[in-house]
């Protein structure tokens, strides 16, 4: 579905943006800026001074914010995990501001235009449904304040966005019908790279920046063809003065090589370079997105650079509090990426290696984490032991700061990062050989099943998934068969991925022992040993009583879901779309929600497919309905764990490579159990 809208935009009394790319006048600086240029023709705005340090949250930042004029156009390079929810979330949250999300692969951009988006993120289809696809007017029922509201603000907290009605007290009013008005769409994905960059006032870099696999650095290095292609065609078609964001995570002084490429392409046009790494973490994409604890904005420190920052930070002021929006020099921002995964996957390797100590001495690793945990200067958070961490960055991320250490001669402080992906492989093969060791040391003739295969839960990301390498090491014993399921990933997706990157020879189908299953107890069914390899929900065996009793091996329905609180009455006049959102969700847990998916009558209809869509055709082929990216995830029930044991072999296995299970509860239904962390029989 094509949605357009003028190509040149009407900004008001402000400025109006011609977007074609104009021709420039050399030694301009800030004269072709729409965004940085207004900012200066304020009349009485202090000129700032350049500034030679970096700086923490600065007030003179957000004074030139209120001064800044409005962003109207942004391009996002890159339509993956990054570039498409980040995307979606500026544009659900900025009605006014086109979003337009370009990538080279057109396929990509086919399934972003269609009810199959390429990822699945929980929340993601709501957003899309929204900013993409525009929405209709709608009443609803709210109450009104009956005091005047003084809190109301432009830059609401999402956090407290949804303040329960019962909270309000004597606030609350009289019911009162909203009129809701319709929307426009304003985000819209497209193939045509150079001319959505052409148009945009900001320019989000949201490419992919893996570890490089050959030459100078392989294995190490970040590979920066993709980042550098993008920038050279940025360079070429961005509009004078356009705003050039890092969104991509990259090593530290990328910007100083946007910066040349920008002068070698178009000497003499002035154009302002920001860090603004993101984030988010797989299957909590669009939470973090909508809540973040900051954004980061790293840009020069001199006037235009910081009116640069202001123009960005405007954009996700409209929901991000400013309190939460912290800005620093530009090569601070890029390496305080690469350190704050570094030292997230450096907390869990740590407490990967005490899991291997507690597995001879006796301790209990949660135990030992949650002992330490208590104590806030060590904090909870990023410590369980498991089969070590996955997904497309930590180890990347890790390895990159490895480099840049090595290369600016620190080799002490190369060696200490590398030691934590050392300790992440250890952590990965010990749990692999614990399964072989158990099995007598062999495998031949026997079933395995995995559960889990995604890096993570609710994702269905399977980048670098400790499931895949496991796997390749399980089949070197000579299986009868490796059962796999994944609650969340499409069966035939997940054969494709084992095929790619274990080998097409190790399917079923091509006379290996994969095979991947849909239904979770016909993965099960007959097998000598379980492993629990993601964190899914649905494995747990506590949380929901688990009776005996044949009806319910039926599956079970999903748990109760923390109760969202009724965001009304709302903090301002107008509800936001933080808002609504909330409304939406409060609305959708009630049992009697007339309409299950749209409570409040506000979507469209979704874009039609083509007849010949390969993705409807794969899904009736496959019947994998449900676990298309564009529905949210369904619970698929707690596994029945009695269930599960009674047809399986003796002595009924179970390898807890994540500490999901409980295992005095498990031994009571007759399981042996191993868990990563707790001492084993073998
Ligand atoms: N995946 C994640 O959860 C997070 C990733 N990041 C960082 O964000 C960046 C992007 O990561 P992902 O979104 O995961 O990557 P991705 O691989 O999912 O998406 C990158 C997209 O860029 C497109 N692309 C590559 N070269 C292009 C070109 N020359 N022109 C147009 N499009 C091009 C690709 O076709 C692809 O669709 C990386 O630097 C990553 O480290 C940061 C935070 C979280
Ligand atoms: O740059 C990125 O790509 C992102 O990387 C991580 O996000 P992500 O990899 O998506 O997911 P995490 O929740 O961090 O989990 C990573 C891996 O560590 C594992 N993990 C996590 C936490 C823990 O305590 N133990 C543990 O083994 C998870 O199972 C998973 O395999 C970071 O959490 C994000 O902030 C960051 O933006």
């Amino acid at each position: 579905m094509a949605h357009q809208l003028p190509s040149t935009l009407d900004l008001g009394n402000d400025v109006s943006l011609d977007v074609s790319t104009a021709p420039t006048t050399p030694g301009s600086n800030l004269s072709f800026s729409p965004v940085l240029q207004a900012a200066d023709e304020q009349p009485g705005i202090p000129a700032m001074k350049p500034q030679s340090t970096s700086r923490s949250l600065s007030s003179t930042l957000f004074d030139t914010t209120a001064r800044t004029p409005p962003v109207r156009n942004i391009c996002c390079v890159g339509a993956g995990y990054v570039g498409g929810p980040t995307a979606a979330v500026i544009a659900f949250n900025n009605p006014h501001i086109r979003v337009t999300v370009v990538d080279k692969d057109e396929k990509r951009i086919r399934r972003w235009n269609s009810v199959h988006p390429p990822i699945y993120e929980p929340g993601l289809n709501h957003i899309l449904r929204i900013a993409r696809d525009g929405s209709k007017e709608c009443t609803i029922e709210t109450r009104s304040l009956s005091t005047t509201n003084t809190t109301s603000s432009n830059t609401p907290d999402v956090s407290d966005a949804s303040t329960p009605a019962s909270e309000c007290g004597s606030q609350c009013g009289d019911n009162v019908s909203k009129p809701i008005p319709a929307r426009q769409p304003n985000l819209f994905f497209t193939a045509d790279v150079a001319k959505s960059i052409s148009e945009a006032d900001i320019v989000l870099i949201a490419v992919n920046t893996p570890t490089k696999s050959r030459g100078a650095g392989a294995g190490s290095a970040t590979d920066m063809t993709a980042f550098e292609a993008v920038t050279n065609v940025v360079a070429q078609h961005a509009r004078p003065g356009a705003i050039i964001v890092e969104k991509s995570t990259v090593p530290c002084r990328t910007a100083q090589f946007v910066q040349d490429t920008l002068a070698l392409h178009r000497p003499g046009i002035h154009f302002e370079v920001l860090s603004n790494p993101e984030f988010l973490a797989a299957g909590t994409a669009i939470k973090d997105l909508l809540n973040a604890d900051r954004i980061l904005i790293g840009s020069s420190a001199t006037p235009s650079g910081q009116r640069a920052a202001a123009a960005l930070a405007s954009v996700y002021s409209a929901w991000i509090p400013r309190s939460r929006i912290i800005t620093t020099n530009v090569f601070s921002s890029e390496l305080a990426k690469l350190v704050a995964n570094s030292m997230l996957a450096q907390r869990i390797s740590s407490i990967n290696s005490i899991a291997a100590v507690c597995e001879v001495t006796g301790a209990d690793v949660s135990e030992v984490a949650g002992a330490i945990g208590a104590d806030p200067r060590i904090g909870s958070k990023f410590l369980k032991a498991g089969i070590g961490f996955g997904g497309s960055c930590f180890k990347k991320d890790v390895l990159s700061l490895a480099y840049l250490a090595e290369s600016l001669q620190l080799p002490e402080v190369a060696d200490y990062w590398r030691n934590v992906i050392t300790m992440n492989e250890f952590a990965r093969n010990r749990f692999a050989s614990r399964v072989v060791r158990c099995l007598n040391n062999t495998l031949i003739g026997k079933k395995l099943t995995m559960l889990g295969y995604a890096f993570k839960k609710d994702t269905n990301d399977t980048r670098e998934s400790p499931a895949v390498e496991i796997i390749r090491t399980l089949v070197e014993e000579g299986p009868r068969e490796i059962a796999v399921y994944d609650p969340c990933c499409n069966p035939a997706q997940m054969a494709e991925d084992i095929g790619r990157y274990v080998g097409a020879e190790v399917l079923q189908r091509n006379g290996g022992p994969v095979i991947v299953y849909a239904d979770a107890y016909e993965a099960c069914h007959s097998s000598d040993a379980l492993l629990i390899t993601t964190e899914f929900d649905e494995f747990k065996n506590t949380g929901e009583p688990v009776s005996a009793s044949a009806e319910v091996l039926a599956p079970k329905a999903a748990p109760v879901k923390a109760v969202v609180p009724d965001p009304r009455p709302f903090k301002g006049e107008e509800p936001t779309e933080t808002e609504l959102l909330a409304l939406h969700t409060f609305l959708l847990q009630s049992t009697d929600a007339e309409d299950k998916e749209d409570p409040l009558h506000r979507f469209n209809s979704v874009p039609d497919c083509a007849e010949d869509c390969p993705d409807c055709f794969i899904e009736k082929e496959t019947g994998t309905s449900g676990y298309g990216a564009g529905q949210e995830h369904v619970f698929k029930g707690r596994l029945d764990w009695r269930k599960v044991h009674y047809h399986m072999h003796k002595p009924h296995w179970v390898f807890d490579g994540r500490g999901v299970l409980e295992v005095a509860g498990m031994e009571k239904l007759g399981f042996r159990v191993e868990s990563v962390g707790r001492q084993g029989r073998v």
